[in-house]
């Protein structure tokens, strides 16, 4: 039976129904009360920070999203001086004095870490590794020393200090995937680093089945053929993609256009031709003809109901 789409959302009970992701979430949250920074690591779409989201929100604090990127600066993380604030007092009590009074002062906002720190808020920062190692650097003493250093800042107080409630949940790619910059020791040995796999079966087809509102039988052939494809991965490189996000993508596309899971479907087979070459390729040693043959036939195997 379809759901409608107001039910379509990420699926909590299945953290709650899955012995793996229960002890994993319940393990996570005694981590954070205890002080210790957790870190998701794991390959691309498989359900890292929906899990850190989600683990965030048990805390019942704040929770402020940060996204790992080669740009991201300190100044974006601990705030700024941005422009001038100015008043003007006009004394023209006696008519032929005339008084000008003019005061500027430089306006501070505070970036989101800073902003995090002062208020015991859930951090969760995604995909950390993608920022530059400098740029990191500031989580040293924040999760050692408990302070934030705002020197660099022209701001009057060397530190701010961390609230108790303060903690943070990491989340990354591993170290092959592009774009991302190995992270130092030392940030590394402060954390609890929390390998994820890709989602058991009846966990996927769940997610799959609660963000697409697709039926149950249809979403199995979905993630059976997922799987099947990653498991095709014979190559030195890890597979970038083919997880629950590609599941995801078929099941939402054949839904809107009523594309019948159906390998003997055209439409079908082109639908995951598209979805899964490009991951495929990049994973597998295999010239493109012999790589197109195999990829078509899997897709022709999938039979839904
Ligand atoms: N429990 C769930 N229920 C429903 N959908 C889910 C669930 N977990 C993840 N998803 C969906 O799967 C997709 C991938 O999830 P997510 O972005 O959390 O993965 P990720 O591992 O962080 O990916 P990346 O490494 O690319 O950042 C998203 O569309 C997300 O909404």
């Amino acid at each position: 039976m379809a759901q409608s789409s107001a039910k379509m959302q990420i699926d909590n009970t299945l953290y709650e129904k899955s012995p793996y992701y229960k002890g994993l979430i319940s393990r996570s949250l005694k981590y954070l009360e205890t002080g210790f920074p957790i870190h998701f690591t794991g390959p691309s779409g498989i359900g890292k920070t929906t899990l850190a989201l989600h683990i965030a929100k048990q805390r019942k604090k704040p929770v402020i999203l940060i996204h790992g990127n080669k740009e991201l600066s300190n100044q974006e993380l601990i705030g700024a001086f941005s422009g001038y604030k100015r008043s003007k007092l006009k004394d023209n009590y006696v008519r032929t004095v005339y008084k000008l009074e003019e005061n500027v002062t430089e306006s501070w906002s505070d970036g989101r870490l800073l902003e995090a720190v002062k208020t015991g808020c859930t951090l969760v920062y995604d995909e950390f590794t993608r920022s530059r190692p400098e740029t990191n650097n500031i989580f040293l003493s924040i999760l050692e020393e408990r302070i934030l250093p705002l020197y660099g800042t022209k701001q009057k107080k060397p530190f701010e200090k961390v609230h108790p409630d303060f903690a943070v949940i990491f989340t990354s790619n591993p170290l092959e995937y592009a774009g991302v910059y190995e992270s130092q020791d030392a940030l590394m040995d402060r954390m609890v680093t929390l390998p994820l796999e890709h989602m058991d079966k009846n966990s996927e087809v769940a997610a799959v089945i609660s963000k697409t509102g697709i039926q149950k039988e249809q979403a199995e052939a979905i993630v059976d053929l997922i799987t099947n494809l990653r498991s095709l991965c014979t190559g030195k490189q890890t597979v970038n993609g083919l997880g629950l996000r590609s599941s995801i993508m078929i099941a939402e596309m054949a839904k809107r256009y009523e594309i019948p899971i159906d390998g003997t479907n055209e439409v079908f087979v082109q639908l995951c031709f598209d979805i899964a070459w490009f991951p495929l390729k990049a994973c597998m040693d295999k010239s493109d003809d012999r790589l197109k043959k195999q990829l078509k036939m899997e897709c022709k195997k999938v039979k839904a109901g």
